[in-house]
């Protein structure tokens, strides 16, 4: 199925923005991070950051559309995230996802660190979690963490295995997290509401031991 330039362009645009959101916030550090927005369903194509690029600066040659199989679909000079195998196995597996952001945090990598062992992080009561979706009372949520490999077929399958529709992303143990949505603008906040829950979390273990005055 053919691009029409209208839909390339508004996509590219959509990227340019919420990358240069994320880059005021330093979550792009030494060119780690990529990200990406679904254009078409069968056959899946979506458009991708090119690998290796300084996603703090805005270039003309920034992104590039890629298949299924994490191929350009046009002829280009440039080189797909090395990631990119992980955008299409969360837009294969995730049906309503049609955005997909990668960023690597201190707060993710500690948070992927210290709850690796239980394979998962989990967080209750707190009120970002409605910043996923979830509105429930006193809402729990257990985010999954995988092991990290440099094999990307091997670090996708791993994801692949654990991603389900009710959680919208996955931590990679010190390496980042990958959170997706039905649109750039709900994966932009699925990402937010977790790293806030991430820092949150840092916090209240530094802080918990600290007396307070008696009230
Ligand atoms: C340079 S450190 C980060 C990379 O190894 C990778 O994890 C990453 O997030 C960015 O890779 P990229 O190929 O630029 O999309
Ligand atoms: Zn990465």
């Amino acid at each position: 199925m053919s691009l029409t330039i209208e839909q390339r362009l508004d996509a590219f645009k959509r990227l340019d923005e919420v990358k240069l959101t994320f880059a005021k916030r330093d979550w792009f550090p030494g060119t780690s991070g990529n990200l990406s927005i679904k254009l078409t369903d069968q056959p899946l194509q979506f458009a991708v950051t090119a690998s290796g690029k300084d996603k703090t600066k805005l270039t003309p040659e920034d992104y590039l559309i890629v298949n299924e199989d994490a191929a350009p679909v046009e002829p280009t000079s440039l080189k797909p995230s090395a990631e990119t195998l992980i955008h299409a196995v969360v837009y294969k597996k995730i049906p309503q996802a049609k955005a997909c952001f990668h960023v690597h945090t201190l707060g993710n990598n500690l948070i992927s660190e210290l709850y690796f062992g239980q394979r998962a992080f989990s967080i209750q009561g707190q009120e970002l979690i409605k910043g996923l979706g979830i509105w429930e009372e006193n809402a729990s949520i257990a985010v999954p963490i995988v092991e990290n490999f440099a094999d990307i077929p091997k670090l996708a399958a791993a994801i692949e295995k654990v991603i389900t529709p009710d959680i919208p992303g996955v931590l990679i143990r010190n390496h980042g997290i990958y959170a997706w949505g039905a649109s750039d603008f709900e994966a932009k906040r699925h990402l937010e509401a977790f790293e806030f829950l991430f820092e949150y979390h840092l916090r209240w273990l530094q802080l918990r031991h600290v007396s307070l005055p008696a009230t």
